[in-house]
């Protein structure tokens, strides 16, 4: 048996803080290995890359999620008592809910919301003298997002709703009052959202058939019993926070764009596949998640490696994103290595891996890249803009990382008489 390599020295929060996307691959590069001890907040655990890992990571006989996220992160990103730490039957089950939620046929219900939504807004932006992308995506989706799941948010709502929501993801990784807003934040939409479930169940309020808000609020778990209502706001919450967090993949695919200006001709020429080729790209080649954590629940050997019981687990979805092992000259944006991809469940993983129905696999996936695609179409197909100067380059540090200005667009016409393709 082999001994795990270790990354020497008392503690490495500061390295993994201060560089969240590239520690463990640059740690595993240093050490010549794909797995290697570290402590991190004082505790051991064990980081590891690339998609023979992913496999691994994703084998739910071997690893669980109760109790795995750190308290700062299931108290604003996750909410207490969601699907992210459950296992096993009970994980199957509520799982079942997500996926009936995001059916085909909803999510395209859901991008054509989006595009309605946005088109309005393109109209409105050609009278603003500039746009800040980040927050004016968040709102569109905030307003199509809610309608789509059945939870409705009056105009006057609409800034302080999504303030809110786009803290629970932007500010979760930060210490401070940023921190202290995201904590608030959760408890204000939980409140907000608890309070709809109750209106649903004394049919005070009747969500839309197969809606977001009318699915959860009657789900039975396993017992029989209905989720308890602070659950179900937290899975209501799970639908709408991270469909809001799309708007960095919007800013990060309008940033792409703006890089490599030659893919606006071929998405205008209707280039067949391009769209979903770009999102892929997008997807794999900008930081979102740094990692995801699950932990050990049993000793077991694998490769020569023992992995004690209840050791806590990194896999590193951007490093895995970028293994040349998996993608030729990963750091170069090649929208293009997508138009013969042979889907495998491990290897891009920005948003987890494995399978969406019987793992702890992200099934907003698909609800991702449609937005991404809507949103490319009109931002190349339906208006002009110019892009000022700026800070654009990409904050390593950010989570998710998108330009440090938010990407500012100025002088947006309607293109084609204001008429946006199919
Ligand atoms: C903004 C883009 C998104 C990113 C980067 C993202 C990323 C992720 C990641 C990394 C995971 C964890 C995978 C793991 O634990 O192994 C996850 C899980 C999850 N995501 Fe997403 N996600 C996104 C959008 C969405 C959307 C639109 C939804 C709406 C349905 C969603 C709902 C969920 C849920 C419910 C889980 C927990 C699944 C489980 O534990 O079984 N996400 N996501």
């Amino acid at each position: 048996m082999t001994r795990i390599p270790k990354h020497g020295g008392l503690d490495h929060s500061l390295s993994l803080l201060s560089d969240p996307y590239r520690y463990i691959t640059k740690t595993c590069d240093r050490l010549e290995t794909d797995v290697f001890h570290t402590r991190l907040l004082l505790q051991k655990v064990i980081c590891m890359r690339g998609k023979e890992a992913a496999k691994l990571f994703y084998d739910t006989s071997r690893f669980s999620r109760e109790g795995v996220s750190p308290s700062h992160i299931a108290k604003t990103l996750f909410g207490q008592g969601g699907v992210q730490g459950l296992d096993d039957e009970a994980h199957l089950h509520r799982k079942a809910m997500f996926m009936s939620i995001v059916r085909h046929e909803r999510v395209d219900k859901l991008a054509a919301t989006f595009r309605d939504v946005f088109q309005q807004r393109l109209v409105q932006w050609t009278k603003m003298n500039s746009v800040l992308l980040y927050r004016q995506v968040q709102e569109i989706i905030t307003i199509a997002v809610c309608r789509w799941a059945g939870v409705p948010l009056p105009d006057g709502d609409v800034d302080r709703r999504t303030t809110q929501l786009a803290s629970l993801f932007d500010y979760a990784a930060n210490i401070g009052p940023k921190h202290w807003y995201a904590r608030i934040a959760r408890k204000q939409t939980n409140a907000w959202l608890g309070e709809l479930i109750e209106q649903v169940r004394r049919a005070d309020y009747q969500p839309p058939k197969n809606s977001a808000a009318e699915i959860i609020a009657l789900h039975r778990e396993l017992d029989g019993n209905q989720l308890s209502t602070h659950v179900a706001a937290v899975e209501l919450n799970n639908v709408i926070r991270p469909t809001i967090a799309v708007s960095a993949f919007i800013v990060q695919s309008a940033h792409a764009l703006h890089q490599h200006p030659e893919y606006r001709q071929r998405i205008a020429d209707g280039e067949d596949g391009l769209l979903q080729c770009f999102a892929q790209e997008v997807r794999r080649f900008y930081p979102f998640f740094p990692f995801a954590g699950a932990k050990t629940r049993e000793s077991f050997v694998c490769n020569g490696y023992r992995f004690p019981a209840g050791q806590k687990v990194l896999l590193d979805l951007y490093g895995t994103d970028h293994d040349p092992r998996i993608w030729e000259l990963p750091d170069k944006f090649d929208p293009d290595r997508f138009k013969n991809w042979q889907r495998c469940p491990f290897s891009l993983i920005p948003q987890g891996g494995g399978d969406y129905a019987t793992n702890h696999r992200c099934p907003g996936e698909p609800i991702a890249i449609e937005l991404m695609k809507v949103a490319l179409d009109l931002l190349v197909n339906y208006c002009q803009y110019e892009v000022p100067e700026q800070e654009l380059a990409i904050d390593m540090r950010r989570m998710p990382a998108i330009p440090a200005s938010g990407f500012t667009i100025m002088k947006l016409n309607l293109a084609n008489g204001g008429k946006a393709s199919a």
